[in-house]
């Protein structure tokens, strides 16, 4: 098969951020998506449903003139978030999914949850009106290994949780480990999960590869081989529980490429290219709609795409820099091309 034709895919996390660099980003996403949900770690952190209506505004103002795109809105949760406004968010329209950032466990979560205990009645007030939670599922003990830290979620956290509040839909968001895709599959039919491109491509290795690799560093952090390949039946296994998103995290250049750098990898430019070669290295091309374009709207009870999007197998450069922000693949060249509608 040289050209796949699939539904129009959406992509089920993504951070597009604010300001210049929201004008940098937001349009690569819209070339590749129909809808994106919008994640909510910005500086102020949305944590009311006029702040995420506000953030909605600016995405729409800053997309490229044309643009056939729509935001899915999220809101960040913080302890002792009162359950008013997740039912506010709800009927208003505004809000689409509310997140789950454990406190300090990734970029701008500082505001984030520090024990589950202290957003119950915003969890059970999701559960009532149909809101999905989206989960960042690490903890964050010091004692606790970075790469063990989902894990251990999964028992601490996570699974007490469904247990508790089986009805509530929760999305265990950029899931890195076989323990994650164990756990997605055995749980019922409200439980799903996301994966990305770099945990679908790169095992850990690639963060020292040859030296210090500052652009293959996010969270949760890349793990080993056993744990990328578990991930990548997963996704290509046809099941419905896994669909695609990029969580592409752009930082620009200098904050990764530094002393501290920021985690995050920016996948926009070219994730279709990049997931679509996953599916094509494991056989499963007639898989990728489903992951790309149904099994998350099916999950968020959202209706599915009527338009199509092809890709072609071709050579593709992915360039070393885009706007200041280094993109994932940069300098390799991929073997598949989203062909562009052309312009009258
Ligand atoms: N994935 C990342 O490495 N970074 C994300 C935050 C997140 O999704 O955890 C970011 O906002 O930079
Ligand atoms: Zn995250
Ligand atoms: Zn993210």
């Amino acid at each position: 098969m040289d050209e796949i034709t699939i539904r129009t895919p959406d992509d089920w996390h993504v951070h597009l951020r604010d300001g210049d660099a929201l004008k940098a980003v937001a349009g690569h996403t819209a070339a590749q998506f129909a809808r994106a949900i919008i994640m909510p770690n910005l500086t102020p952190p949305l944590t009311r449903v006029a702040d995420v209506a506000a953030y909605r505004e600016r995405i729409m103002a800053a997309l490229p003139t044309g643009a056939d795109f729509t935001p899915l809105m999220t809101l960040y949760l913080t302890d002792g978030m009162p359950p008013e406004t997740i039912r506010e968010g709800k009927s208003t329209g505004v809000v689409t999914a509310a997140k789950l950032y454990p406190a300090h466990a990734t970029t701008n979560s500082a505001a984030g949850v520090t024990a589950i205990d202290r957003i119950m009645p915003a969890l059970e007030a999701m559960a009532a009106v149909g809101m999905p939670l989206c989960v960042h599922g690490e903890v964050t003990d010091r004692d606790v290994d970075i790469f063990d830290r989902e894990a251990v979620f999964i028992d601490r956290t996570l699974a007490p949780l469904v247990a508790r509040l089986p009805e509530l839909k929760i999305v265990f968001e950029h899931i890195t480990t076989r323990q994650a895709v164990d756990f997605v599959t055995a749980s019922g039919p409200n439980v799903a999960a996301t994966i990305t491109p770099q945990h679908l491509h790169l095992n850990r290795n690639a963060i020292f590869d040859g030296g210090l690799r500052p652009h293959a560093y996010c969270l949760p952090v890349l793990k080993g081989e056993e744990h990328r390949r578990a991930v990548r039946a997963a996704a290509v296994s046809g099941s419905a529980k896994f669909f695609l998103g990029t969580d592409s995290a752009p930082h620009l250049r200098g904050a990764k490429e530094s002393s501290c750098g920021c985690a995050g990898i920016f996948n926009a430019p070219f994730a279709l290219e990049s997931y679509v070669t996953v599916f094509d290295e494991e056989g499963a091309l007639d898989r990728f709609e489903g992951f790309a374009g149904e099994h998350g709207a099916r999950f968020y009870g959202l209706p599915l795409n009527d338009g199509t999007l092809t890709l072609e197998r071709t050579e593709l450069s992915v360039p070393a820099e885009i706007d200041g922000y280094i993109p994932f693949h940069a300098g390799e060249t991929l073997t598949w091309r989203v062909v562009r509608p052309t312009s009258e």
